[in-house]
């Protein structure tokens, strides 16, 4: 097991620091109390250092099976080192602290006493700021639409994500397909500028910043048959395989256009859907939309990643933008001769919606949830030792001779090291529909893995998981879509242009 360095995790910390701004306040009383309460956990949880007992021998041959059966004749896995930790993926601006000031919003007993006399009843009704507040932190953050990837995958999910797929109206053709994805893209850059596009007189997000708001438009597999341009269509986008923890609603999967938004207020997410859908007019309908959200910026005593709605502290291991093969895991490289360069700086999304079966998760004991994932869940830290960012170690195995991330522990099944390498960026929103008729939440991850290519990226993985990860019992994968999202666009150009008039 590799620490980090007390050096590297300064540099990290500072990165953060630099990138987030300060974490919220909170008294020094509370913010000491809990770092002992963290310690206390910490070494209450911390397993034992594991011995090379006699047991050594048992324990190789039982992880030597275990990774058979999960690999079952792929590549001998657990033998390296699991990737470099991320720093947290959630991490971004929350140093505005608001400053609002509510009035007539106490509660049912101040509100009583207040409307017992005619002004102090006048007060009570009062529910609007008294003061007009500047935007803060949040209100004013701006990502930026142009440049030479779209906005929406390197960058941190924001609180509130609506993803969307429409289909191409009968007889639209590829000239209907590229003025649509002109009008869409002049909407997005403008909204994602903090401007209220022409003719747009909605007023929903009127008073709001830009809130980090982000609009990625990418293509399905049907699109290029619909316009004419299937020689245009790349390989990657051949249909994903099945998987056995499949049960797909095809009406809400895949679509010949696809379109993520995420904002960090719901207005200004809600405002830039509505604008889209009516902008589509006679080009396209909507085929299927669905909600998320994570983590509001400010709502944790400092930046951390999310967690999802298993409780897990999920995102940790995901690969950063500082890693030296980040771009090249991610995004299409340079390759101007192949059929695809009209998608050179894109990258190829993977979209499940994954039922979380909550009821039966949450009848799991704490020791079992956490062997399940092979993290803790107070704070994330691998079972392998350590804390949230430490290296996870495969190879580790406890006093009693067992593995310390068992062979069906998702981050094991999961993890490059297991893969032959391969990688994906997970950018997730939770999402949450109501109840089913027999009272279980319809909540779960509108799971999101960025790409150069999925038969590099998500296909091995899944596959694998599907096989033998401890967690696929929990969960029921919905829909699915996979989409190639072109490279970023120049300000006067729109999204899809080499493609759609190359
Ligand atoms: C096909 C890829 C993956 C699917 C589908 C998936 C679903 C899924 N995962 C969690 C919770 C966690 N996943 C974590 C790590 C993790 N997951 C994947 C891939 C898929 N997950 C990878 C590649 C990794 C990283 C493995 C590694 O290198 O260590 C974790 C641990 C924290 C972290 O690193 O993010 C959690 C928790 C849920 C709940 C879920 C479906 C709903
Ligand atoms: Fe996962």
């Amino acid at each position: 097991m590799t620490e980090r360095s007390q050096d590297e995790e300064k540099a990290a910390q500072a990165a953060e620091t630099a990138q987030t701004g300060p974490a919220a306040q909170t008294g020094p009383a509370t913010q000491a109390s809990k770092a002992k309460q963290a310690k206390q956990a910490q070494q209450a949880q911390q397993p034992g250092k594991a011995a090379k007992t006699g047991k050594a021998g048992k324990a190789v041959a039982e992880a030597k099976a275990a990774e058979a059966a999960v690999a079952a004749g792929t590549a001998k896995a657990g033998t390296g080192r699991a990737e470099q930790p991320a720093r947290p993926a959630q991490a971004r601006s929350a140093n505005g602290v608001s400053r609002r000031r509510l009035l007539g919003t106490a509660g049912a007993a101040g509100a009583a006493g207040l409307v017992a006399g005619g002004a102090a009843g006048a007060v009570a009704a009062e529910t609007v700021r008294k003061e007009p507040d500047p935007l803060n932190g949040v209100g004013s953050a701006a990502r930026s639409f142009h440049g030479a990837h779209q906005a929406g995958i390197a960058d941190p999910a924001q609180t509130c994500g609506h993803l969307a797929a429409f289909d191409l109206a009968p007889g639209a053709d590829r000239k209907a397909a590229a003025a649509l994805l002109r009008r869409w893209s002049a909407t997005a850059a403008d909204l994602m500028a903090g401007k209220t596009p022409t003719g747009d007189d909605s007023g929903v997000a009127l008073d709001a910043g830009p809130c980090s708001l982000t609009v990625t438009f990418g293509f399905g597999r049907t699109f290029f048959d619909r316009t004419g341009l299937a020689s245009k269509r790349p390989a990657a986008l051949e249909p994903l395989p099945a998987f056995t923890a499949d049960a797909l609603d095809p009406k809400r999967s895949d679509g010949d256009l696809w379109v993520q938004i995420g904002a960090d207020d719901a207005l200004v997410a809600f405002h830039a859907l509505r604008l889209l859908q009516q902008q589509a007019g006679s080009a396209a309908r909507l085929r299927w939309q669905m909600n998320g959200f994570n983590r509001t910026p400010g709502a944790t005593a400092r930046p951390m990643t999310a967690r999802n709605l298993m409780g897990q502290i999920d995102g940790t291991n995901n690969p950063k933008p500082s890693d030296p093969d980040f771009a090249t895991r991610i995004y299409v490289p340079e390759d101007p001769s192949g059929p695809d360069a009209w998608m050179v700086g894109g990258s190829y999304a993977v979209f499940r919606r994954i039922r979380m079966l909550l009821d039966s998760w949450d009848n799991l004991s704490l020791e079992r949830q956490e062997k399940v994932i092979g993290r803790r869940k107070s704070d994330g830290a691998p079972l392998s030792g350590g804390t949230e960012t430490t290296r996870v170690d495969l190879d580790k195995f406890q006093a009693d001779g067992s593995l310390a991330i068992a062979g069906d522990a998702h981050i094991r099944v999961a993890s490059p090291v297991t893969n032959r390498g391969a990688k994906m960026l997970r950018r997730a929103f939770s999402y949450h529909d109501g109840f089913l008729d027999d009272g279980a939440p319809d909540a779960g991850l509108l799971f999101v893995a960025w790409q150069a290519d999925p038969l590099k990226g998500f296909v091995p993985v899944q596959r694998k998981l599907d096989r033998g990860d401890g967690l696929s019992r929990f969960l029921r994968h919905e829909s699915s879509g996979l989409y190639a999202v072109p490279g970023g666009c120049a300000p006067g150009e729109y999204v899809g242009q080499r493609l759609l008039e190359g």
